[in-house]
C-alpha cells in the first residue's frame, strides 16, 4: 500500500453468468440470457412463475448441466446445495447423515467429527446428535440438511426452496437460522423460494424471473441492513419492497 489513495473494491464476484442459456435435447428453452453476479455476503434471492427454470439455474451453477450458450465462471469449488427434500439417510445417525460429504471428500475421521460436532452445535442440534432422522421434526430435518451442507464450508450456497415443506412458524424460524449462519459466514448464496416475502427478508437482492424461458426481468435491491431483526416484516419498508416484488412477478407471469 502507498497509502496515497485508498480505492475500496467489492469482493470479488463468487459466481458471474453472462447470457447463460440453457435448452434441453427435447427443445425445451429453460433459461435465456441470464446475467447474474454473486459475491461474497451476497444472498440473492430468486423468484419467477413455475417452471421458469429456477431450478435449472441452481444445476448450471452446481455444475450438474453445462449452459447451451452464454458463460458461466465459478470462483469456487466449495458449493453447498440444500433441496425441499432434506433426503436425508434413515439408517443413519443425524452426526452420521451430517459426516456424509466429508467421507465422499476423504476428509480424515477426526476431522469430520470434529466438523461435524460444529456445525450441528451451529444448527442447534447438538442433543440430537444419535438420533435417526425418523425421530426428528420437519424443521429438525431441515437443519441436519443445512449442517450437512456447512460440513463443506461452503463459499458458494446454492438453495432450492429450502423451507417450502415446513409450516409458517418453522419455516420463519429457518429463516432466521439461516441468516445467523450467513451473518456469521459471509457465503455468497442463491435462494429459490416461491414466498414473495421470505425472498425479501433474506436477500440482499431480489431477482425476478419471467416465465419460461426464464429471462431476468428485474433485480430489485434489499438495501437493508444485516443482522436483520424480525421486526422488519412489519415496517413499511418491507410492505413496498413486497409490493415491488410482487408487481414485477405478476408481470413476468402474464408473458
Ligand atoms: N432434463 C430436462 N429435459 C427437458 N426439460 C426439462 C428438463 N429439466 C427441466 N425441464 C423443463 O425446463 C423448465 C424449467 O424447469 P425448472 O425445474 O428449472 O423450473 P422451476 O422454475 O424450478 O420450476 P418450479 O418453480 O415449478 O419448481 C420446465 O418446463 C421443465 O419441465
Amino acid at each position: 500500500m502507498t497509502g496515497a489513495s485508498e480505492v475500496v473494491t467489492a469482493p470479488a464476484p463468487l459466481l458471474r453468468l453472462a447470457g447463460v442459456t440453457k435448452s434441453f435435447p427435447d427443445g425445451t428453452d429453460a433459461v435465456a440470457g441470464v446475467d447474474l453476479v454473486v459475491r461474497p455476503g451476497e444472498l440473492v434471492a430468486v423468484v419467477g412463475p413455475s417452471g421458469c427454470g429456477k431450478s435449472t439455474l441452481l444445476h448450471l451453477v452446481a455444475g450438474l448441466a453445462r449452459p447451451s450458450g452464454g458463460t458461466l465462471t465459478r470462483a469456487t469449488d466449495r458449493v453447498g446445495y440444500v433441496f425441499q427434500d432434506p433426503t436425508l439417510l434413515p439408517w443413519r445417525t443425524v452426526r452420521r447423515n451430517v459426516e456424509l460429504f466429508g467421507e465422499l471428500a476423504d476428509l480424515p475421521r477426526a476431522e469430520r467429527r470434529r466438523r461435524a460436532e460444529r456445525v450441528l452445535a451451529a444448527v442447534g442440534l447438538t442433543e440430537f446428535a444419535d438420533h435417526r432422522p425418523g425421530q426428528l421434526s420437519g424443521g429438525m430435518r431441515m437443519r441436519a440438511a443445512l449442517a450437512r451442507a456447512l460440513l463443506v464450508e461452503p463459499e458458494l450456497f446454492l438453495f432450492d426452496e429450502p423451507f417450502a415443506a415446513l409450516d409458517e412458524i418453522t419455516r420463519q424460524d429457518m429463516g432466521e437460522e439461516l441468516l445467523r449462519l450467513f451473518d456469521q459466514r459471509g457465503f455468497g448464496a442463491i435462494f429459490v423460494t416461491h414466498s414473495v416475502a421470505e425472498a425479501v427478508y433474506l436477500a440482499s437482492r431480489v431477482l425476478v424471473m419471467s416465465a419460461r424461458p426464464g429471462r431476468v426481468l428485474r433485480e430489485i435491491e434489499v438495501a437493508v441492513a444485516h443482522p436483520r431483526r424480525p421486526e422488519f416484516r412489519r415496517t413499511d419498508t418491507f410492505a413496498t419492497l413486497v409490493g415491488e416484488v410482487s408487481e414485477a412477478l405478476a408481470v413476468g407471469s402474464a408473458r
